[in-house]
């Protein structure tokens, strides 16, 4: 579809937020099928949609805040959903307001069944207008109660408020590097635990590097799992719930010999994608983990059991509003029955590391002490590694990760990671 004049976008980015906000459908759902309003869109269109679709959710409640002033009554999802990204563009962006207030209108005015309430959003959007400079002001965005209330009592009300901090803003680009190199791009801030990270990302396949494979996007607490595991040279590594694999790179290219397990056939397609690019190498299964077996021990394991993913909100502001904590108890129970498995693959002696993208200690330290409890013989190993401030180690002896842990440089993904060893 031809380009005109940031229409596309914005239309499509109202699609989306009403999919997310009125059908509970995640953003990374929503890409991948067909009726998707991102499809037939132009490569730089669907970006932008994406993007505004984000920032939007990443400030609703301040978008709501500022709007109701002007509204009399709640208008339609859709309309409200234009005059939010009206809003954001206006208070966020900082863009020009003559552009989006014409926009939205345009986009309201083309719809036979909205086009009435058109010059509604024409008024209302000049007055949001008028007041932008307020926007930065709101209260930033609390995290759903479900979420928050577990995390006040983990962590505090403090630390909860400088975790929305970080979550209110884009999350910073990552990248984890083979072993001695480094990438040549602009910009570029090498991190203490051994990432480099980009202020922002912009298109990351034109980025030099990426075609060669030198490189690969990972968030930079996620990259501390596999340095905990710390595969050696040749070792035989199971990478558990493996895809799409940015786990398996870091021990593909430290030289061990991954075998990279994931349920999912699609996201271990990705995973395939990502050693061809890399020019690394693992054996890949597609099974269950809790009905496969080995042919044969391993002396180490990486578990990164599925969990409610709530340390990537800044990456994910849709989880928010699609998800209603419901699935957590699931969660819990099989992240215990992954680990209690995974461990009987290790050879005495063993180690594992077990992790979660999550927030939540129920998916984290309680998941930890259990297994301790149900595994006499089982410690964890505290771990030492470059960067990592003692301050992160919790009292089981696992990582702790926030984001708003190195708040003053952008932050991190949530993420829990404990190396455990086995007697011998
Ligand atoms: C957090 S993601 C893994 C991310 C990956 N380790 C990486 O670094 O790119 C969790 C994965 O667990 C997989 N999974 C869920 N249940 C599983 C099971 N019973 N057996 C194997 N894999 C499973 C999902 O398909 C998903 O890819």
């Amino acid at each position: 579809m031809a380009r005109q004049d940031g229409i596309a976008g914005r239309r499509a980015a109202i699609a989306l937020l009403d999919r997310v906000l009125s059908d509970g459908e995640a953003l990374s759902q929503i890409a991948e099928v067909p009726d998707s309003p991102l499809t037939a869109l132009a490569p730089a269109d669907r970006a932008t949609a994406l993007r505004l679709a984000v920032t939007v959710l990443r400030h609703l409640d301040q978008a709501d805040r500022a709007l109701s002033p002007f509204l009399r009554k709640t208008p339609p999802a859709t309309v409200l959903n234009a005059l939010r990204l009206g809003t954001v563009e206006l208070g966020v962006d900082r863009a020009a307001p003559h552009g989006v207030v014409n926009s939205i209108v345009s986009i309201l005015r083309a719809d036979p069944h909205l086009a009435g309430l058109a010059g509604m959003a024409n008024a209302v959007l000049r007055r949001v207008s008028e007041g932008r400079e307020g926007f930065a002001a709101l209260p930033v965005q609390k995290m759903p109660q479900w979420l928050r209330q577990p995390l006040v009592h983990a962590w505090g009300r403090p630390a909860v408020a400088a975790m929305e901090a970080v979550q209110s803003q884009p999350a910073p680009l990552d990248l984890t590097a083979k072993p001695g190199m480094v990438p040549q791009i602009d910009g570029l801030e090498p991190l203490p635990t051994g990432s480099f990270r980009l202020a922002s990302a912009g298109q990351v396949s034109a980025l030099p590097g990426y075609a060669e494979g030198d490189w690969w996007v990972q968030d930079a607490a996620a990259a501390l799992a596999m340095r905990l595991l710390d595969p050696q040279a040749g070792e035989r590594v199971l990478d558990l719930c493996a895809a799409p694999g940015g786990k398996t790179l870091q021990a593909a290219a430290m030289g061990a010999s991954v075998t990279a397990l994931d349920i999912s056939g699609p996201r271990l397609r990705r995973l395939q994608d990502n050693l061809a690019r890399t020019g690394l190498s693992a054996g890949v299964v597609t099974a269950d983990a809790l009905h496969w077996t080995p042919p044969e021990p391993f002396a180490a394991i990486l578990l990164d059991a599925p969990c409610s993913a709530s340390g990537t909100l800044r990456r994910h502001p849709d989880l928010p509003f699609v998800k209603d904590g419901s699935d957590l108890p699931a969660l819990a129970d099989l992240q215990a029955r992954l680990l209690d498995r995974a461990l009987g693959f290790l050879a005495p002696g063993g180690r594992l590391v077990f992790c979660t993208c999550s927030v939540l200690p129920a998916e984290g330290e309680a998941q930890i002490t259990a297994a301790l409890a149900r595994h006499p013989g089982l410690r964890v190993e505290r771990p030492d590694l470059p960067g990592v401030d003692p301050d992160w180690i919790s009292p089981e002896g696992g990582l702790r990760l926030r984001p708003d842990h190195w708040a003053e440089r952008g932050g991190m993904d949530g993420f829990y990671i404990a190396l455990l060893r086995l007697a011998d």
